[in-house]
């Protein structure tokens, strides 16, 4: 068990990450951004940066990438809030997606088309243009998987019904496309 000091210690510190590199998508207005890669299918690119292209070694074989990244154009952060499929209630942060967050960290599951050198081309984008990368995991469905899922107050929304649909935070509208 951690020790108070330990806690302590913990709690006051502060935590700096270099990016690894930059996500270049069709999105640069934040709130004609869909709120899922799901909802609205899109392409982009992460470019790796150089000094950790290395890294990228056997990353082809996966058909889908966690990427981690910094939601630099977050502003500030609320411990409650609304989620943007539930205007009804207040939810904690915790329980909810949204860019204002304590620490604006992002992450999504993206498809991995193709890696040429630096550049991975992915699909199932909800980043801005532009976002610094932090970290990226391939998704392995062995690990993230899982079965009997709960899905809190996501279950008592439209959710299932609005794929081929457009959710960004400004609300829903019927997309042209379905799929890329
Ligand atoms: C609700 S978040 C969900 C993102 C991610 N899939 C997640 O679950 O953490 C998606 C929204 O984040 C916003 N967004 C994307 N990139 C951002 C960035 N770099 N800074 C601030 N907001 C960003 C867009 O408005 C998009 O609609």
């Amino acid at each position: 068990m951690a020790t108070e000091e330990k806690k302590r210690e913990v709690r006051e510190s502060l935590i700096t990450y270099k990016p690894i590199g930059i996500i270049h998508s069709e999105h640069t207005v934040q709130e004609d951004t869909p709120i899922q890669g799901i909802f609205n299918p899109s392409k982009g690119s992460v470019e790796v940066f150089e000094e950790y292209a290395e890294g990228l070694k056997d990353i082809e074989k996966f058909s889908h990438l966690i990427l981690l990244y910094h939601f630099d154009r977050s502003t500030g952060s609320e411990i409650v809030r609304k989620p943007f499929l539930d205007e009804e209630k207040e939810r904690g942060i915790f329980s909810i997606r949204h860019f204002n967050r304590p620490n604006p960290i992002g992450f999504s599951i993206v498809d991995l088309y193709s890696v040429k050198g630096n550049i991975l081309e992915i699909g199932a984008v909800d980043i801005l243009d532009g976002t610094p990368v932090i970290d990226i995991k391939p998704y392995v469905y062995q690990f993230d998987n899982r079965k009997e899922v709960k899905n809190g107050w996501v279950d008592d929304t439209h959710v299932g019904e609005i794929a081929g649909w457009n959710a960004t935070p400004k609300g829903l509208r019927k997309t042209e496309r379905t799929s890329l």
